[in-house]
């Protein structure tokens, strides 16, 4: 469904942002995009969806090329951007002026969702606050049921039930033609929703796994003291003990946790990312 090969992307073209980044990504799945901070997930989004070119390499999305931005391919590639613009007018003049980019925007999901989230349809865009409009935004981009809907920091600005909401919403309207990148440092938001981990580190993806593979080569334990586990690879401290990370010699079964995870590919990625690769 989504094919990039060799791309290089930078604002300039002396500071690649992106640089020989290679990823494919297969409808089905609802895919996990972690980095930290410029790391360039909302780049990556922003040319997976045709609003920036590739300097090198192609990007291809259901087999065309989003940078030529085709009527067919826009229809069905949708981005929620972390920041994003409301026009004047109401939530039906916006559903009435937007669906009709979308052939198959659904209006009744479109109400189910806003009910869920308790948005009143006949609300005015600009008197909503910023959490209501993030959410009758995020039922928008659902509703439209395009092909590829990419979501940046979708859940910064909600409040804990919205949280809870936008993970049954997602659950419930994902579909198996569908792919769905989610850009985050919400992971704990998220972790029961993600089943794919993508990690952008110096430029490139460096990890893109099942969650279940995840948990096939580490384990994930809470111990009172990091020795606990043998050899671990990386270990943090909290109230309730350690949070511990080590290989899964013994085919231990454990809960990822992806903020642990994160964390301890980007402190010991010499030992981790190998364990992937091989
Ligand atoms: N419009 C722009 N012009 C020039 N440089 C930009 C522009 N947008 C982003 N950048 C730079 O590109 C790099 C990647 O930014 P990007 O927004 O893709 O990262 P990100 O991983 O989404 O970051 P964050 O987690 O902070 O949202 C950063 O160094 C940023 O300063």
């Amino acid at each position: 469904m989504i094919s990039i090969q060799h791309l290089t992307f930078g604002y300039k073209k002396s500071r690649p942002v992106l640089e020989d980044l290679s990823l494919e990504l297969k409808p089905g799945h609802i895919y996990g995009l972690l980095g930290k901070n410029g790391a360039g997930k909302s780049s990556l989004l922003h040319t997976i969806c045709g609003l920036l070119f590739p300097g090198k390499g192609t990007v291809r999305v259901t087999g065309e090329e989003p940078a030529r931005r085709s009527a067919k391919l826009l229809q069905q590639t949708v981005l929620l951007p972390e920041e994003f613009y409301v026009p004047n007018g109401s939530v039906h003049t916006y559903v009435d002026n937007y669906a009709p980019f979308y052939p198959t925007f659904d209006r009744a999901l479109f109400s189910r969702m806003l009910a869920e989230f308790e948005v009143p349809a006949d609300s005015d865009l600009q008197k909503m606050s910023y959490g209501q409009k993030k959410k009758m935004m995020i039922s928008f981009v659902l509703a439209t049921r395009a092909k590829v809907l990419l979501m940046d920091e979708p859940t910064n600005g909600l409040d804990i039930p919205s949280k809870r909401q936008f993970r049954k919403v997602i659950a419930g309207t994902a579909a198996e033609d569908q792919v769905i990148i989610i850009s985050t440092h919400q992971v704990r938001d998220l972790d029961s929703l993600i089943d794919h981990v993508l990690i952008l580190e110096d430029k490139r993806i460096i990890i893109r796994e099942p969650v279940e593979r995840i948990t096939q080569k580490l384990v994930f334990k809470q111990v009172n003291q990091p020795t606990e586990l043998i050899a671990p690879i990386y270990y943090e401290g909290g109230l309730k003990g350690y949070a511990v990370v080590g290989v899964n010699h013994d085919e231990e079964e454990s809960r990822l946790d992806m903020e642990i995870f994160f964390n301890a590919v980007l402190s010991e990625k010499q030992q981790i990312v190998p364990l992937f690769n091989a």
